[in-house]
């Protein structure tokens, strides 16, 4: 299997302050779902940065896949005088160099596939004052996708909406995932959203961020009593490392 992303013994301080991430290792194959978890501050939104080639390892290697990565964050972050379309539209012109969608035709069937996978075609003419936040998240994953990276780095996307929302945005983006085949790597405060989404989730300490734990989220682990063993035993080891540094994990 080819791997998606690689962290060798990774550190990584910023300037002379301490040092956020320590001798950090791990491999996430093509097309894999990994969930990463970790107290506040622990270096998680460092660690996308890096993935993401905006910030660089102080030590140690980093390998990610020819084509890079998009994010996609809690805040939708988009264009507000931009229609839903538009918005994509941009995304996929800022995109040319990496795909083959030179025409504004080419461009406009792409958006308009992209809306349709995203169940957003019926609002492709609104601007985002005129969509729910559950709609925005859902433009927002669109432009991601249209950059046509292969790996996607999801930093609490739906920690800002309510938990209907959220519950409709996990399944459109399972559905997602495995339609388009992308990597992705998710960040989340919730021990529950990583077991249901994650085929592998990481948990990470803090001060400094190591990887301290790591499950295989199996089919049979995401229902009934296996499913509440393996959240109880992950809420366990990140209750113990948050309460080592008497913080919070939010
Ligand atoms: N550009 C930067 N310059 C200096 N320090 C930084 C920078 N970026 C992050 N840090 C520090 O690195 C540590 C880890 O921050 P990071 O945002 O990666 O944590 P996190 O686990 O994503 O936190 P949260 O869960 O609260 O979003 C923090 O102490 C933060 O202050």
């Amino acid at each position: 299997m080819n791997e998606a992303v690689v962290f060798d013994a990774v550190d990584k301080s910023f300037a002379a302050g301490p040092e956020v991430l320590s001798q950090v290792s791990f491999d996430i194959a093509e097309g894999e779902f990994v969930c990463l978890l970790g107290a506040s501050g622990c270096g998680k939104s460092t660690l996308l940065s890096m993935i993401a080639q905006l910030e660089r390892p102080t030590g140690g290697a980093i390998e990610v896949t020819e084509g890079g990565a998009a994010f996609m964050f809690q805040d939708p972050s988009l264009f507000p005088w931009l229609t839903a379309e538009q918005n994509i539209m941009l995304a996929l012109r800022l995109a040319e160099g990496r795909c083959q969608i030179r025409q504004r035709k080419a461009r406009r069937e792409r958006a308009a596939a992209l809306l349709d996978l995203v169940r957003l075609s019926d609002h492709a003419g609104r601007r985002p004052h005129e969509l729910s936040g559950g709609m925005r998240q859902r433009v927002a994953l669109a432009r991601a996708l249209a950059q046509e990276r292969p790996v996607m780095l999801m930093d609490e996307p739906f920690g800002a909406l309510d938990a209907i929302t959220r519950s409709l945005l996990h399944e459109e983006l399972l559905r997602i995932w495995r339609a388009t085949g992308r990597t992705v790597v998710f960040v989340t405060h919730s021990v529950d959203e990583a077991v249901h989404l994650g085929q592998r989730v990481l948990l990470l300490s803090s001060r400094p961020g190591r990887i301290i734990g790591e499950w295989e989220v199996e089919e049979q682990d995401r229902e009934g009593a296996r499913r509440a063993g393996l959240v109880d035993e992950i809420t366990e080891r990140l209750r113990n490392e948050v309460g080592r540094h008497g913080g919070h994990a939010n």
